[in-house]
């Protein structure tokens, strides 16, 4: 039997949450066309006849003084010592250059790990596959390069496949039936969190986070009580939108999804506040970012 921890790591929007969700075959991890989406540690898991994988998605590698950034990269960090192999993303339809360099200093501080390198978004037209290759050929020295679309699936058995045969021998780690170790609370506050950024833009989507303020299990239903935190009240006037439009349409999207994942029906009291400047505070971030 083999069973490995697989670190995912690349930079922001390489496509790392979609292809843990393929590799998964189960949502475990939001996605969203903008960068730093990710701010945890996702475990992933997939059992196979011949073993276990215990994917974690990480943090966009985004090189940044900000406080914010640290706390990621502190994120990414902790999941390559945890890993016993290293699932690199690149995305093809970039030119690698500065962008890259910051993920492979990461990587050779680790050097011990095997490293899988995968060209992502495969599907796209207009590609820089070849000055990835050489790049990496030279400064990764992977164990195997492959490619996927993420997106529509190309590449996916095969990569699984891959990471399984190079896989250390071991137990499993989790029950065969297990795909993901997160709470419900933590799934419900990336979920809207997923949902508020597919309708906010330019600074918005950075500047929110979910606060689950309580739970109860009440019969067959979960009563949440959450508030979607921005950090200014024109935000909030942003995120409400006119007539309250979008913060409904934020909470219906939401609970739709959790019909799809709980087999418990979720009531939700979704609202907006503020808490100014909170990417600067070190008390919040160490819980949030970890
Ligand atoms: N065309 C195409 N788009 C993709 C593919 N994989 C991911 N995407 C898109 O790329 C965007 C970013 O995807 P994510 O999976 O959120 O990227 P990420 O690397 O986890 O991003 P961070 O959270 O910023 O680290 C989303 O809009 C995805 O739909 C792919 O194979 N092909």
């Amino acid at each position: 039997m083999k069973s490995a921890f697989v670190a995912i790591i690349g930079r922001p929007s390489a496509g790392k949450s979609t292809l843990l969700n393929a590799l998964c075959r189960e949502k475990v991890s939001i996605t969203a066309n903008v960068p730093q989406t990710t701010r945890n540690k996702i475990r992933g898991i997939v059992t196979e006849e011949e073993g276990q994988l215990v994917f974690i998605d990480t943090p966009g590698i985004h090189h940044s003084e900000k406080k914010f950034n640290q706390y990621l990269k502190d994120v990414v960090y902790s999941s390559l010592e945890e890993a016993d192999m290293v699932l690199y993303v690149v995305d093809s339809t970039r030119p690698p250059g500065s962008e890259e360099q910051e993920v492979i200093s990461l990587l050779n501080k680790q050097s011990e790990k095997p490293v899988l390198l995968v060209l992502n978004k495969v599907d796209q037209k207009g590609n820089y596959k070849s000055e990835i290759r050489g790049l990496m050929t030279t400064n990764v020295h992977p164990k195997a390069l492959m490619e996927t679309s993420a997106l529509n699936g190309l590449g996916v058995d095969a990569l699984r496949d891959r990471l399984i045969e190079l896989a250390p021998e071991g137990e499993l780690m989790y029950p065969e039936e297990f795909y993901t170790d997160q709470e419900p609370e933590f799934r419900i506050a990336e979920i809207i969190r997923e949902k508020a950024i597919s309708q906010t833009s330019q600074e918005i989507p950075h500047a929110l986070y979910v606060e689950i303020a309580d739970t109860e299990m009440k019969g067959n239903e979960l009563w949440v009580r959450a508030f979607l935190t921005v950090e200014s009240e024109s935000q909030v006037g942003i995120v409400v939108g006119k007539e309250g439009k979008r913060i409904k349409w934020i909470r219906i999207a939401s609970l739709k999804e959790f019909r799809k994942i709980f087999d418990y029906k979720v009531r939700l009291d979704l609202r907006v506040k503020v808490n100014p400047r909170w990417r600067r505070k070190d008390y919040l971030l160490k819980g949030m970012l970890k």
